[in-house]
């Protein structure tokens, strides 16, 4: 650890062996950055770079080899993360099937502790199934923004799944009286995951739809949260109610795993109601408002990774979308194609990329 920096954020940023990028390191604005150039430049993989350093992880590809350079045996992303408090040193190797984590010298096992240290959320077309895809993606969504805001959020949701899994293998068993056993702990954990998610939601959404709002004025948005079991009841009683019929089915069908979050425009489902652009800029907002809620009070600088911003969206909205991001508590990465396409920002940085080279 070092000296505090002036400002928070990924203060500093360098590869090697990842991807097609020559190695270089940069040192990027804690504002707004933006990324251009052609087609296959490598705009997109420098995303994946900061990505890989915050989470360990790509989020282009489950197999991590992939981001090792054709010829080459490893890859590594290292970064300078300033926090309120002090500067740490975080780096991230792939190579021989395995990745490793490296945090102010000392190897990290668990990467969450990594992952606490740069939040990140990501804009790009993927990020849109988190309204045309089922409940898990909204659920993990969810689970991710609560860990931040709430750190011991993470072991009640681990508590809960454990009892969950016990009981599922109760019920699997036909043993009815092992899957009671595990309720009272199951109840516990679950309601508490609940009242959690329940104050996160009524904080998060109200202002992610005002944001959107501002962007989609002609449209009505509401939103409702289901918990996974009927309203009203406790979770001890459903799960008491429920035990004969989930053991014929095997599994639990009650409960904060089943819980869902559903978005409305003018009172239809998101996904089926709004275009392509329109939920682009939904997304964006909720993404947003994600980020300033854990930007109060926090000590760590939020970063967003948007890639290809002006696709999708009309002249305005592009302009309302860099306004919106100049003002949000976060360190920015955004991606276009032409800076033409961009709105000019008076405080951002610019990183020009040409066949893997990145010039700032
Ligand atoms: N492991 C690798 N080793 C070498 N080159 C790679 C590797 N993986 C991908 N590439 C190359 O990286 C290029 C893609 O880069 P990237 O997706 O970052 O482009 P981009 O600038 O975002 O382009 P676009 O604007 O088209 O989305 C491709 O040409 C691909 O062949």
């Amino acid at each position: 650890m070092n000296e505090p920096a002036d400002a928070n954020g990924l203060i500093q940023l360098g590869w090697q062996s990842f991807r097609h990028l020559d190695t270089a390191s940069i040192e990027p604005a804690t504002g707004i950055n933006v990324i251009h150039g052609r087609n296959a430049a490598g705009k997109t993989t420098l995303l994946e770079a900061i990505h890989f350093l915050a989470r360990s992880k790509s989020f282009l590809t489950h197999r991590s080899s992939r981001v090792i350079q054709t010829g080459a045996a490893q890859a590594t992303v290292w970064g300078r993360v300033a926090t309120q408090r002090n500067v740490h040193r975080l780096g991230v190797l792939h190579g021989n099937g395995e990745t490793r984590v490296r945090l102010d010298g000392r190897d990290v096992t668990v990467l969450s502790e990594a992952a606490w240290l740069i939040p990140l959320q990501v804009l790009n077309t993927e990020a849109q199934r988190l309204l045309t895809d089922g409940p898990t993606a909204r659920r993990a969504f969810l689970n991710w923004g609560v860990f931040h805001v709430e750190p011991q959020y993470r072991d009640e949701w681990r508590r809960y799944q454990r009892a969950l899994r016990q009981r599922n293998a109760a019920l699997r068993q036909g043993d009815r009286r092992l899957a009671a056993v595990w309720e009272p702990e199951m109840a516990a954990a679950g309601e508490a995951v609940d009242h959690r998610r329940r104050e996160f939601l009524d904080e998060w959404l109200p202002q992610a739809l005002t944001i959107a709002a501002a962007w989609l004025p002609d449209t009505e948005l509401e939103w409702q949260f289901r918990s996974g079991w009927r309203r009203g009841a406790s979770l001890a009683d459903v799960l008491a109610e429920a035990r004969e019929r989930e053991v014929s089915q095997g599994f639990g069908l009650y409960g904060p795993h089943r819980a869902d979050i559903r978005l409305t425009a003018d009172g239809i489902d998101a996904s089926g109601h709004l275009s392509r652009g329109q939920q682009k800029l939904l997304v964006a907002a909720l993404k947003i408002a994600l980020i300033e809620y854990w930007g109060e009070g926090s000590s760590q600088r939020p970063v967003l990774l948007i890639d290809d911003l002006p696709a999708e969206l009309d002249g305005p909205h592009r302009i309302d979308m860099v306004r919106r991001l100049e003002r949000v508590p976060a360190q920015v990465f955004m991606t276009a194609i032409d800076v033409e396409q961009l709105p000019a920002t008076s405080e951002a940085m610019w990183f020009h990329v040409e066949h893997g080279r990145v010039r700032q």
